[in-house]
């Protein structure tokens, strides 16, 4: 097998800054094989459980947002409490040295092993006659770099367009379409619904433009969607979910159906109505918002 440039990371979201390292390492290596190194769990949630952030990806849509910004190989280490205990000497040994590294790039200001006492330097210490090691700064989509956490705030503010600009691409929410409370029909704006995991990052409750793509089943590819985050405050609901109205259609067949649902821009907050024929005209005009917003 060829020898590898390696990017270490925790790339929850996959964002411009990501990228950008992952571009580094390319065009610094270009007939090395690029691997990301990533964890699974986020570490944080082994070390300090509790203190974990909200997730921008999942671990599925974190692979293969890897490899569509290049990745030929991604290394999940499975980070159990043993795992957090690794000295820097032991994670190279284990996790590197076996991807016959000639080059490792990790962000400015990365920390790994126990107590996180490995720097970059410290890495470069370890791997000296091996492989170079690059501490690349980090790259500046605005006038601070892009971070999962400031993405993270800035979704939960409703400012979708500096999490969209931040990410490099539109946020995107994914999950399996389960059975609601079979309302959406009858007020003629029939709703896919996804739950929000505990663990999952969601932009504010409001509505939205975007699409949705059904990834398998009679309806697969990506469709115009009026989006609603929230609990439903009309109907009272307590459960957050994401839901999504194929624009224009009441024939779709979703349930239990993967799907992608891509959040484009923000249209208003949510409102508590007195009723739901005030609810449906709302929804009438957010619908025409949104078709010249996504321009259909
Ligand atoms: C474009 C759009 C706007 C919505 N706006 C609101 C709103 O302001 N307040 C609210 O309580 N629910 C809102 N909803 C959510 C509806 O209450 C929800 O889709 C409906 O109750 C159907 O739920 P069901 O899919 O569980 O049957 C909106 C839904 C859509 C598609
Ligand atoms: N245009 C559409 N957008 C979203 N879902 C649709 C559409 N047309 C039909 N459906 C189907 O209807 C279901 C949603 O209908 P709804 O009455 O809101 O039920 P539920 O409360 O179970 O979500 C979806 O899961 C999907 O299978």
């Amino acid at each position: 097998m060829s020898r590898s440039v390696v990017v270490i990371g925790n790339f929850d979201g996959v964002h411009t800054g990501h990228r950008w390292l992952l571009e580094q390492a390319r065009l610094r290596e270009p007939g090395a094989r690029l691997v990301a190194v990533t964890f699974w769990p986020h570490p944080v949630s082994v070390v300090r459980p509790g203190r974990e952030p909200k997730l921008l990806t999942d671990p599925s849509q974190r692979e293969r947002l890897l490899r569509e910004a290049g990745a030929e190989q991604v290394v999940v280490v499975s980070f159990t409490t043993e795992v957090s205990r690794w000295s820097p000497a032991e994670f190279v040994d284990r996790v590197l040295r076996p991807l016959d590294p000639v080059r490792v790039l990790v962000g400015e200001g990365f920390t790994f092993g126990h107590r996180a006492a490995g720097t970059p330097d410290t890495l470069r210490e370890l791997l000296r006659g091996v492989a170079e090691v690059d501490a690349v700064a980090l790259h500046r989509a605005d006038e601070a770099p892009a971070s999962s956490s400031r993405i993270r705030a800035a979704l939960a503010a409703g400012d979708l367009a500096t999490a969209n600009a931040l990410l490099g691409r539109p946020y995107c929410f994914s999950g399996t379409v389960v059975v609601g409370d079979q309302r959406g029909r009858q007020m003629g704006f029939p709703t896919a619904n996804l739950l929000v995991p505990e663990s999952m990052a969601v932009p504010a409750d409001g509505i939205y433009a975007g699409w949705l793509t059904a990834r398998s089943g009679p309806d697969a590819g990506r469709h115009p969607a009026a989006i609603s985050v929230g609990t439903n405050p009309t109907f009272d609901g307590v459960q957050r979910r994401v839901e999504a109205n194929v624009i224009g259609r009441t024939d779709l067949q979703l349930y239990g159906v993967e799907v992608d649902v891509e959040f484009t821009a923000w249209v208003r907050g949510q409102v508590r109505y007195t009723g739901m024929d005030d609810l449906v005209v709302q929804i009438r005009a957010d619908v025409a918002t949104i078709r010249e917003v996504l321009g259909i």
